[in-house]
């Protein structure tokens, strides 16, 4: 039998067209049980209502909309929404929401290091163990007691320092705090202590603060990663593989040279405890990696190689990166904020400093576990995590399998994000939320009050590893310098003319601005 041309092509085109229906009403379907969103149009989904530019806003404005939890089509990723601080508390404690979704840089990540994930994009049981061992080690190190909080006063001497040599010139703080800051985690970590010169660890903390920008290219490879063969995208691929490649080069180092160096017994650092977790031959897995010895020390293969499984040596290069990007970059943005709204409210300022002298006088740098009373300037530390919102859409989490949340289907794979900034902006938990204002953490008596929605380091089962770290940095060098010195703009600079607007990226930083310090008299 015989089919003319227009016979073939007019039954193709029906097929099509009938695929092509049935895949939008499947979709339809779908779609009416997901959270309510902006409308989605096939292929791009709700790309083109969003400026991608700023999905922090973008986010803040569907909030508005469409309550509480709300979808949006990143192309063929769907995002889930979360817009309330119960609701994130809710989502975030089940099993079934830990896992973080796995897109396009992230894999190339892998593939660069040794395929293995880290800390912050692994999940199950490597995840599971590894960030175990993390907390633990980090408790034994006493973070948040007095031995870890030695280093971090040592760490805050040296920036005062570095402040007291602008002699009240205007100074960007951005290189010496992001140096101060990385060498208290470079300590913890490795040992290492980097010069504020040293142009390795500059181009290294270049390089974390380049991986925590976010533009257009990036977005669209990791939404589009067959886009990757359009040549416009050469450029940011190429950069991206070179930054990759630079932070696992520096990481690789430091291991290996822990690793030649290291001696039996030695837990001073992180990378110490691993290496006699390592050593301990507990681990198969571990002596795999090292050979049958390690550093000359047999290392035993008797126990059972289920138990901590995941604990390859090759996980650690970039479990240190994790731990140094994750705990650096958050940190040192913290604190410009803290420092820039000092000179924009200088009420704020000077009720602070008053609280420090009365309290801790001039000559100690307060750590937090000498439990001073200090209220106010607790609860402008807590107002500073408020405004500045750091992390707007905390850390995406996705669905292990389809599920159902807050009334609605989650399929397995959507994403799921906490708009943090969104919650810490808005009237319905804050009074004035635009307002810079300490006393709202206060009550009646100038006593701290439950800040329960103030989640900054986020909620439930990946709450973030860092924060009795980040909290006892945050606090001694914050009170070492208003200690020490008067925070004000430059001449010439009013406060109408600073910008509050946050940077765009996985981090929300300060504008660009200059701050003199200036040293107060005894
Ligand atoms: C002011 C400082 C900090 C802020 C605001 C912050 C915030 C966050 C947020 C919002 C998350 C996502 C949690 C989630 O997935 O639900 C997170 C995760 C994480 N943070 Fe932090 N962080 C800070 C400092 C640190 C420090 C100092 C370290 C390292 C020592 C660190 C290490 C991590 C790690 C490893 C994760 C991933 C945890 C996991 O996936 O299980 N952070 N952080």
């Amino acid at each position: 039998m015989a089919f003319d041309n227009a016979t073939v092509t007019g039954s193709i085109v029906l097929l099509l067209l009938s695929t092509l229906g049935y895949w939008l009403y499947r979709r339809k379907v779908a779609r009416r049980k997901l959270p309510p969103g902006p409308p989605c149009l096939p292929f791009v989904g709700t790309l083109l209502s969003a400026d991608l530019n700023d999905f922090v806003g973008t986010f803040a404005t569907w909030a508005k909309r469409y309550g509480s939890v709300f979808t949006s089509q990143l192309g063929p990723f769907t995002a889930i929404v979360l817009n309330d601080p119960a609701v994130i508390k809710e989502a975030f404690s089940k099993e079934v929401f830990i896992p973080r979704p796995q897109f396009w840089s992230i894999d190339q990540r892998r593939i660069l290091n040794n395929n293995t994930r880290g800390i912050v994009f692994a999940d199950g049981e490597t995840w599971k163990e590894h960030r175990r061992f993390i907390l633990q080690t980090f408790r034994d190190f006493g973070v948040g007691k007095s031995g870890m909080e030695e280093k971090i006063v040592e760490e805050t001497r040296h920036f005062i320092r570095a402040l007291r040599a602008s002699q009240s010139r205007p100074l960007d703080n951005k290189v010496p705090l992001s140096t101060t800051v990385a060498n208290v985690i470079a300590k913890i970590l490795s040992g290492a202590r980097y010069e504020e010169t040293d142009p390795i660890f500059l181009q290294y903390l270049a390089d974390v603060s380049e991986t925590f920008s976010v533009s257009l290219d990036k977005i669209i490879l990791d939404v589009f990663p067959w886009a990757k063969y359009f040549p416009t995208l050469n450029g940011t691929k190429t950069k991206l593989f070179a930054t990759q490649r630079r932070l696992k080069e520096f990481m690789q180092a430091i291991c290996e040279d822990h690793r030649k160096n290291w001696v039996p017994g030695k837990n001073e650092d992180l990378l110490d405890t691993y290496l006699t977790a390592i050593q301990s031959g507990q681990y198969k897995s571990f002596s795999s990696t090292f050979g049958s010895t390690l550093n000359g020390v047999p290392c035993g293969r008797s126990l059972d190689p289920s138990i901590f499984f995941s604990f390859q040596a090759t996980e650690i290069p970039l479990i240190l990166e994790d731990l140094f990007e994750a705990g650096y970059e958050t940190t040192t943005t913290t604190l410009r904020w803290g420092f820039l709204m000092m000179c924009l409210n200088p009420e704020v300022q000077a009720k602070v400093q008053k609280e420090l002298d009365d309290v801790v006088g001039r000559d100690v740098i307060p750590k937090p576990s000498d439990k001073y009373h200090l209220p106010y300037f607790e609860a402008t530390l807590q107002e500073v995590h408020r405004f500045g919102s750091i992390v707007p859409l905390g850390v995406d989490h996705c669905a292990a399998e389809d599920t159902t949340f807050a009334g609605y289907s989650i399929p397995k794979g959507a994403w799921l994000t906490a708009n943090l900034r969104f919650i810490h902006h808005n009237d319905a938990w804050w009074d004035q939320p635009d307002k810079f204002d300490p006393s709202r953490f206060l009550g009646p008596e100038g006593e701290r009050r439950a800040a329960e929605y103030l989640i900054p380091f986020s909620v439930g089962k990946r709450r973030c590893v860092g924060e009795a770290l980040a909290k006892a940095e945050l606090y001694t060098i914050f009170a070492g310098v208003l200690q020490n010195f008067s925070l004000q703009l430059p001449p010439g600079v009013t406060a109408s003319s600073v910008s509050l607007l946050p940077t765009t990226g996985i981090t929300a930083d300060t504008k660009p601005h200059e701050i003199c310090y200036i040293p107060r008299g005894k």
